[in-house]
């Protein structure tokens, strides 16, 4: 099968800076792929270059379009890439406010992206919006109530439904459970599992946690010092590490 991303010796700097450095790998229709590594490690700055937030020092990121043609992310428009964000991609950051619209309503916030897709049917709109919040698990009954009035972990939760509601190609997550209490954490995780297999979802999901891998990622790409030090299957990297710096973090998920 093709791949829908491909990432080739991307390097992105601040100044004199590295934040990270010739990093390559692939992305397949219906993959999800960990990055994880420490703070500082480029985590962040590699996501954010792959889904053109950020542009790269040298290297290139190609998108496979639905008809089959390669896009240079290097060379879209800011409209193009607007529309991608809008039409094919989703994103879920780490701190929800980050991701919802706070002054309108959690059904608002979920059907917003599809009405930027052209739907205008009020009723539909709403009935796809209250499928989506049970989905989440979340109460439709909270439908038109204002995000600042749910706690955290249904404030990510919603995120997530306003991002999956699209059914986005590919969705790129940063940190999504980072900061939540842990079983709020886990609640998300098992959520976060179960869409990802419902709906085939391809990701990129940045995390510092290893276990976050284990339970989401069927390939993991590990960094130190913004560059990739290890990368290959979840289960492999964890049964057999091979970089002393993997073999050091899977040591600390083992004892926790
Ligand atoms: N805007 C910026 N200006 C200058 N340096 C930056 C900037 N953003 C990141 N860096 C540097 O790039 C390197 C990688 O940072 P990055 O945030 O990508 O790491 P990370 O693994 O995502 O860390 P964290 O888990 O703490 O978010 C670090 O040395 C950081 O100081």
């Amino acid at each position: 099968m093709s791949a829908l991303l491909q990432v080739r010796g991307v390097s992105r700097h601040y100044g004199p800076r590295i934040g990270c450095e010739d990093v390559s790998f692939e992305l397949h229709p219906g993959e999800l792929l960990c990055i994880v590594g420490e703070s500082g490690s480029g985590k962040s700055t590699l996501l954010n270059t792959v889904a053109a937030q950020l542009s790269p020092t040298a290297g290139s990121v190609r998108y496979r379009q639905r008809n089959g043609g390669w896009l240079d992310l290097a060379a879209l428009s800011e409209a193009d890439r607007r529309r991608l964000a809008r039409e094919e991609w989703g994103f879920v950051t780490q701190n929800p406010r980050d991701g919802l619209r706070l002054n309108v309503s959690a059904g608002a916030n979920v059907a917003e992206r599809l009405m930027a897709l052209g739907m205008r049917n009020y009723s539909q709109l709403r009935a796809i919006a209250r499928g989506w919040l049970e989905r989440v698990e979340i109460d439709p009954s909270r439908i038109d109530d204002a995000p600042t009035s749910f706690s955290g972990g249904m404030q990510q939760r919603l995120q997530i439904a306003r991002t999956l509601v699209t059914q986005p190609r590919l969705v790129f997550m940063d940190e999504p459970t980072a900061g939540l209490d842990v079983s709020v954490q886990a609640r998300i995780l098992d959520l976060l599992r179960r869409l990802v297999n419902e709906l085939g979802l391809a990701a990129v999901m940045v995390t510092h946690d290893l276990a976050v891998a284990r339970l989401l990622a069927a390939r993991t790409l590990v960094m130190q010092g913004g560059r990739v030090v290890e990368t290959g299957l979840t289960d492999q990297i964890l049964d057999d590490p091979q970089h002393p710096y993997t073999q050091l973090l899977v040591s600390s998920v083992l004892t926790t």
